[in-house]
């Protein structure tokens, strides 16, 4: 949104008066806290497993992670959508479990950004404000005034089916900003939209919701989206959390390998290592046919030597590695270049270096996550498990904290090649042998179940 149309936008909505007490309202938005929050389905799918998290007022909160994983499973449960099964939810301190839809004071974007087909754009703005009663001639303004402001004011008369997809998103925001609720929770609003305009709203929709200070939940599977856009991440897998931090936070320093990997715009490397601890000198992870060393003056070390001789799963994203020439020293893998892959605005190299890979395990919980938690989890446990218990009627009490990687200790790993992110000018020719440094910093140490052996910083 252009600069000037943004400040006409809050300070019109900083003067609005639509009827109800909004100016009270937008001085406290809603604090939104899950504690423990299960979803089982009729049938006994469990969608959503004792998520603990908390979106601070005026926070924008994206929920990350792959189809199916309860995003929007939980964003119907704070809406009121969907009945919590056990846990608790507090919508600005109040228990909201059992609070109406309409009774929240919550404002939902949808995918389809779903419009009343019917009415035109005027009419779809308009209906918030002519629910609650406001004055007709301030509701004529205010509607002019944010259409402005969405650059949507074109298309006022029109019905929603004659409009863009990107318009039609436009308009279902417009919809929901106009009457200015404590909370807004969007489902995936730009996921039927174009690269560009995607690009283009991503930005508008961070630029307005955060000159409008209302706490925002953001649903959304694209990882891009996720790190331009939030304040904080959560991601889930399975119904589990994951890890929750800032962006440069599960970026840099994530909980799990599934963060790590969810989260790498090129395909981590995630290799199996062996942890050997020669005389006390140094710490060594074997790959068999390469060895990196960690002096004990690493901060990971100590961690890292509480698995002298296991096997640990160390990942590397394709820019912690560089091309180097042959025989220099330090830390480095080596092996012929099987194939060179052009990106545009850079290559990837894939080099054949014999070293055990792994996929990324899918673990429970991160311990220690920073999620609420009111000290009743314990009852909250054993409840859901009863609870489970009896849905499944006899079935294994499910156990969703460790899916075993398919090769990982097994001995037959498969070997596949160390992805190089080489830049804009290829240093290597495919068939040539190729020799990378290996940044010790930027390697990530996971446990063969894909928690992270050093904890990461919160
Ligand atoms: N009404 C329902 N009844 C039974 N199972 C459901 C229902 N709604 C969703 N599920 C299941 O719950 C799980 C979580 O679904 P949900 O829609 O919350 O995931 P999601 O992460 O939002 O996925 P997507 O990004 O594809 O929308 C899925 O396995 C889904 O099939």
């Amino acid at each position: 949104m252009a600069r000037d149309a943004m400040y006409y936008l809050i300070n019109h909505i900083d003067g609005w008066d639509p009827g109800f007490d909004a100016r009270e309202e937008r001085v406290t938005m809603s604090t939104v806290v899950l504690d423990s929050v299960t979803k089982v389905y009729p049938g006994g799918h469990l969608a959503v497993d004792r998520m603990s998290l908390r979106a601070e007022e005026g926070e924008l909160l994206v929920l990350l992670g792959p189809s199916g994983c309860g995003k929007s499973t939980l964003l119907r449960m704070i809406a009121g959508l969907e009945e919590i099964t056990d846990g608790d939810l507090y919508l600005d301190g109040r228990l909201a479990n059992d609070l109406a839809p309409r009774d929240r004071d919550v404002a939902m974007v949808f995918q389809n950004g779903a419009l009343y087909p019917h009415r035109t754009v005027r009419g779809n703005l308009s209906f918030p404000l002519e629910i609650a009663k406001a004055d007709p001639a301030m509701v004529r303004e205010r509607v002019v005034e944010l259409s402005r402001a969405l650059h949507i004011d074109e298309t006022l008369e029109r019905r929603p089916g004659t409009l863009s997809g990107g318009q039609r998103q436009r308009v279902a925001m417009g919809r929901a900003i106009v009457r200015q609720p404590s909370l807004f929770l969007m489902d995936e609003p730009l996921s039927n939209l174009d690269a560009g305009m995607r690009t283009e709203l991503r930005m508008e929709i961070s630029s307005l919701v955060r000159a409008l200070g209302v706490t925002t939940i953001y649903v959304t599977h694209d990882q891009v989206e996720a790190l331009t856009l939030a304040d904080r991440i959560a991601i889930m897998n399975r119904g589990i959390l994951q890890d929750v931090g800032t962006p440069g936070q599960i970026y840099n320093d994530p909980a799990t390998a599934f963060v790590a990997a969810f989260l790498s715009s090129q395909q981590l490397n995630l290799l199996s290592a062996t942890v050997r601890t020669p005389q006390n000198q140094y710490i060594m992870l074997d790959f068999g046919l390469h060895q990196i060393t960690m002096p004990w003056t690493d901060p990971r070390a100590y961690a890292v030597s509480q698995h002298t001789g296991s096997q640990i799963i160390v990942g590397i994203r394709p820019d912690g590695l560089a091309p180097i020439p042959e025989g220099a020293d330090g830390p480095h893998f080596s092996g012929r270049v099987r194939t060179l892959e052009y990106h545009g605005h850079e290559w990837l190299a894939y080099l054949e270096v014999g070293i055990p890979a792994v996929p990324a395990p899918e673990p429970g919980p991160a311990p220690n996550l920073n999620g609420h938690s009111n000290g009743n989890g314990h009852a909250a446990t054993s409840k859901i498990r009863s609870m489970m218990r009896r849905l499944m009627s006899g079935a294994e009490e499910p156990t969703p904290e460790y899916i075993a990687p398919a090769a990982a200790g097994s001995g037959h790993h498969r070997r596949s090649d160390l992805v190089v992110r080489l830049g804009s000018r290829p240093v290597w020719r495919a068939g040539e042998h190729g020799r990378v440094a290996v940044d010790l910093s930027r390697l990530m140490l996971f446990t063969l179940q894909g928690n992270r052996i050093d904890p990461p910083r919160r």
